[in-house]
């Protein structure tokens, strides 16, 4: 558990794990990555020392046009 806060952590200071929420009521986090490719996203994942016990679901995300947070909208 330290070893997998410590790397969660690390990763949130590099700005590579960039949102970590608790499932209210489970055992159970949604994350938001921000990485430049799926092979990057699989080697940080496969890398938490918890990797082997975890069920991942992972959902590609794209800028919205509308974000007004976002500079790389048209
Ligand atoms: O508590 C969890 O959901 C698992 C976990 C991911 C990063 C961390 O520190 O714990």
């Amino acid at each position: 558990m330290r070893q997998e806060r410590d790397y969660a952590q690390q990763l949130q200071r590099e700005g590579k794990w960039i949102h970590l929420w608790r499932i209210v009521g489970e055992y159970s986090n949604y994350s938001v990555f921000d990485v430049d490719s799926n092979d990057e996203l699989h080697a940080i994942l496969s890398n938490l020392p918890l990797f082997t016990y975890m069920e991942v679901h992972v959902t590609p995300l794209a800028v919205h046009p509308s974000d007004i947070h976002q500079s790389a909208s048209t």
